[in-house]
């Protein structure tokens, strides 16, 4: 793994400023290709939370030409977890440049250093957990039709993910569901009857989403 470049004075602003913002996070998790994303982007529209995902964060920093981008280029092509600082500071930045105080962290945490690092560093306690539950071989069949041009969408890689989740993923939905915050959706379903229990959890009863 390479050296990890973590600005201490942007990580010590970062948190004094997030601690006053007191969001709302709500963490969605769920296998490689269970279909977080795309279930995000309907929330986003219907309830105004805005949507962070891990793993674009983790590719826009590539692709910013960043001191650690070799390095997360690398662990995604492999399938492996960034570590935790790098992650969390990009996800503390882009909580603060949204000016919402409503979150969607999508695909964090991924392991339970992630989990315990965020909670040290944020003291940030999710709301609740949804845990998008889909069988592995129709994940696979999803993100061999994505046709996004990922490097980590082909069989090999997204074996080592499936793998990854099991052993790293799954522990921390355990965890939270030992703390009755999880919200189990079968995500197997076509996307509009996904979308019809997603929305069940967000809309308060009685009371209609868009
Ligand atoms: N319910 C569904 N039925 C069929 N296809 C779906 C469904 N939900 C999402 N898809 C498709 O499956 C692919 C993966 O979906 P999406 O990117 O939302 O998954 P993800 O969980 O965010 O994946 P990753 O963790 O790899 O980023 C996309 O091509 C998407 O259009
Ligand atoms: N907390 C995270 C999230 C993601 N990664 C890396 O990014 C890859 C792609 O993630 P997606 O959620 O977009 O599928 C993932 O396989 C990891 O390599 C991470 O390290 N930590």
């Amino acid at each position: 793994m390479g050296t990890v470049v973590v600005d201490a004075a942007a990580k010590k602003e970062a948190n004094g400023s997030l601690a006053d913002l007191n969001p709302t996070v709500v963490f969605v998790l769920g296998g490689p290709g269970s279909g977080k994303g795309t279930q995000c982007a309907n929330v986003v529209q219907h309830f105004g939370y805005t949507h962070l995902s891990a793993g674009d964060l983790l590719r826009a920093e590539i692709k910013s030409g960043s001191e650690n981008g070799t390095m997360i280029s690398n662990m995604i092509k492999e399938g492996k977890i960034v570590p935790s600082e790098v992650t969390i500071k990009l996800l503390q930045q882009a909580m603060l440049e949204s000016g919402n105080d409503k979150f969607l962290i999508d695909g964090f945490p991924r392991n339970e250093e992630n989990r315990a690092a965020f909670e040290a560093v944020t003291k940030i306690e999710p709301s609740f957990v949804l845990f998008f539950d889909c069988s592995e071989e129709e994940m696979e069949r999803r993100l061999l039709g994505r046709n996004q041009g990922r490097e980590d969408d082909n069989i090999e890689t997204i074996r080592k993910r499936f793998n990854v989740f099991l052993e790293s993923s799954l522990p921390v939905i355990e965890y939270y569901n030992s703390k009755g915050k999880v919200r189990k959706i079968d995500a197997g379903r076509p996307v509009e009857e996904v979308y019809e229990s997603v929305k069940a959890i967000f809309a308060p009863k009685n009371e209609k989403a868009d």
